[in-house]
């Protein structure tokens, strides 16, 4: 699985590589960096002979990078304008060291070396930007923060306006300019004269991805990805104490194992979906299914007994319990004490999705946490009413054992955080609040996030799309989590939220490549998980029961 890091880590493991037992010289890291980004940029752009590149250098050590790419472009035929931002005896040694041997080899023809200072030399930038074919990013990598100060503002939106215009190709080295790389923020969001960050064609990272090219909207102004490791001893950049993963096709295929072929409906659980009020039938009826697409052995709904009125027959596979005498429209603890003893052989509890803003819902989930050992999914209404009651008792007691499900707004009423600053720095806000309250995270939105509450570890879902962006796939998204629950080799509440998220993304761009962009329903992707299930199993090797000379 892949592991996103952070710009401390990043430092961190760069120390440890010039540092005993690995004493890599620093100015090799920096070499292999400025290397990559010419092959990698070569591969994109159709090879350099015969291109005009304008290399924009910052004071940094992206800039470093940026003068050792200068000089590998011009070996494969490229003509190279480089402007080196910083003063010559600022740059740190590596730096310093590449500028020499770059500045050896200007002869203002096939590489000019422009030391940037004057209104003067930012003329002659935006003159030249007219001709360039391709433009290196080497402003800002891992050290930015904040708002980009002139004169790389100008600059940038000078970029920006000829790849735009003219179609120049944009390659940023390690972070496109202007991106935080811990949170994907970006410059030009907190002030409306604020400059925007490059908008890169490419960008090529080093070592390891970074958390902010998967965050939005830094993940917008990343374009296409390319990694390198430069060396970096696979032992520090394998590393993963309280780490950030982002789990790929692979990984979940791994995770979700296929079926035993003597397996009957007892081996994939029993999931008990507890909820709806009045006439919200939906929202039960999305949620069980969810549980019966992903695979579930035996779906209950449990639901006041005029909803149940809806429900019944809706889904023949589904087992629908009327709870309350006929009228009752709302669960509370009466019907919480009702129902009880049905849960005994219970596997997963799914409780909230359509619930309705009423008082006894706590009463509800509160008793049936209590009398219960099982694993629970909380969504929606079920979030809203913890956020209004003694979250931190009710989490310290049931928080091991339950996964929660809020988007980012039920996020904001549980956390107390604005929805703005969750999403300056999601996976912050996400890990805080499982530091505090111990209890599984499935954090909604794009991308979904998944914390676990036993290691810390956090999941950063790649699947879904924009065409999900509507009401319900929260709802087949809890069934679809109770299921994974059950599935049969899967012992973790955080690995099996993690497995639904990425096979409930899955499903809906499945629904988006075979329905369309966006106006395919909540229903329908329940519906495509079997489909994705389905391509995951012809990813498999055949399994060994299956396998010719055991039939034989
Ligand atoms: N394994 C590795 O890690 C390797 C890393 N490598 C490379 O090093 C890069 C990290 O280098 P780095 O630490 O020198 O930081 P970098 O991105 O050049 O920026 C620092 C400069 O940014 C400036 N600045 C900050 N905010 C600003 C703003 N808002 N607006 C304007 N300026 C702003 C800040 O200025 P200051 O605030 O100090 O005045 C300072 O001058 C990394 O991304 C990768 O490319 C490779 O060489 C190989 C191995
Ligand atoms: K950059």
């Amino acid at each position: 699985m892949k592991i996103l890091r952070k710009a401390a880590d990043m430092k961190a493991i760069d120390k440890a590589s010039m540092s005993e037992p690995y004493g890599i010289a620093p100015a090799v890291l920096m070499e292999n960096a400025g290397r990559a980004v010419c092959e990698k940029g070569g591969v994109y752009v159709g090879g350099w002979s015969g291109k005009d590149v304008m290399i924009l250098c910052g004071k940094g050590n992206n800039g470093g990078d940026g003068f050792v790419t200068a000089r590998h472009i011009l070996a494969e035929g490229g003509r190279v304008y480089v402007y080196a931002f910083g003063e010559k005896d600022g740059y740190s040694d590596e730096s310093k060291a590449h500028l020499k041997t770059l500045e050896a080899m200007c002869d203002g023809e096939r590489c000019s070396l422009i030391y940037y200072r004057t209104a003067s030399d930012s003329a002659l930038l935006i003159k030249q930007l007219d001709t360039c074919h391709v433009v290196i990013d080497a402003l800002l990598g891992t050290g930015f923060k904040g708002e980009l100060r002139e004169p790389y503002k100008s600059i940038v939106m000078a970029v920006n306006e000829a790849a735009a215009g003219r179609h120049v190709t944009v390659i940023s080295v390690d972070m496109p300019s202007g991106v935080n790389s811990d949170t994907g923020a970006v410059s030009g969001s907190e002030s409306e004269e604020g400059s925007a960050p490059v908008m890169a064609d490419l960008t090529v990272t080093f070592g390891a991805f970074k958390q902010g090219q998967f965050l939005y909207p830094g993940k917008a102004c990343t374009g296409k990805l390319e990694i390198d490791h430069i060396g970096i001893p696979v032992a520090l950049s394998e590393q993963c104490k309280e780490a950030v993963f982002l789990p790929e096709r692979q990984d979940v295929i791994d995770a979700v194992r296929p079926r035993r072929v003597d397996s009957h409906k007892g081996t994939h659980g029993t999931v008990a979906v507890l909820t709806g009020c009045n006439d919200m039938a939906g929202a039960a009826l999305m949620a069980v299914d969810g549980a019966v697409r992903a695979g579930a052995g035996k779906v209950f709904l449990y639901t006041p007994a005029e909803t149940a009125k809806y429900c019944i027959a809706r889904q023949p596979e589904v087992m629908v319990c009327g709870v309350g005498p006929t009228g009752t429209r709302t669960l509370g603890g009466s019907e919480a004490r009702e129902i009880i003893d049905n849960l005994e052989n219970v596997s997963v509890l799914v409780m909230g999705p359509g619930m309705g803003k009423h008082e006894g819902v706590f009463d509800f989930i509160n008793y049936i946490a209590e009398k219960t050992t099982c694993p629970m999914i909380i969504d929606a209404d079920g979030l809203n009413c913890l956020a209004k009651h003694d979250k931190q008792a009710f989490f310290k007691k049931y928080g091991k054992r339950t996964v929660i499900t809020p988007h980012p707004a039920e996020f904001s009423r549980l956390s107390g955080l604005s929805v703005r600053d969750i999403k300056t720095d999601l996976i912050k806000a996400a890990t805080d609040f499982v530091h505090t309250y111990g209890v599984n995270l499935v954090l909604k939105g794009a991308p979904t996030l998944t914390v676990s509450a036993k290691t810390g570890h956090v999941y950063v879902n790649r699947t879904g799309n924009a065409g999900m962006a509507t009401g319900g796939m929260g709802d087949v998204l809890s069934g679809i989590t109770a299921a994974m629950i059950c599935h049969d080799g899967i012992d973790s509440l955080a690995v099996a939220a993690c497995a639904a998220v990425y096979l409930h993304g899955a499903a809906g761009d499945y629904c988006a490549r075979h329905i369309g962009p966006y106006g395919f329903t909540a229903t329908e992707v329940a519906s495509a998980v079997p489909k994705v299930l389905a391509q995951w199993d012809e990813a498999r090797p055949m399994p060994a029961l299956q396998e010719p000379y055991i039939m034989s």
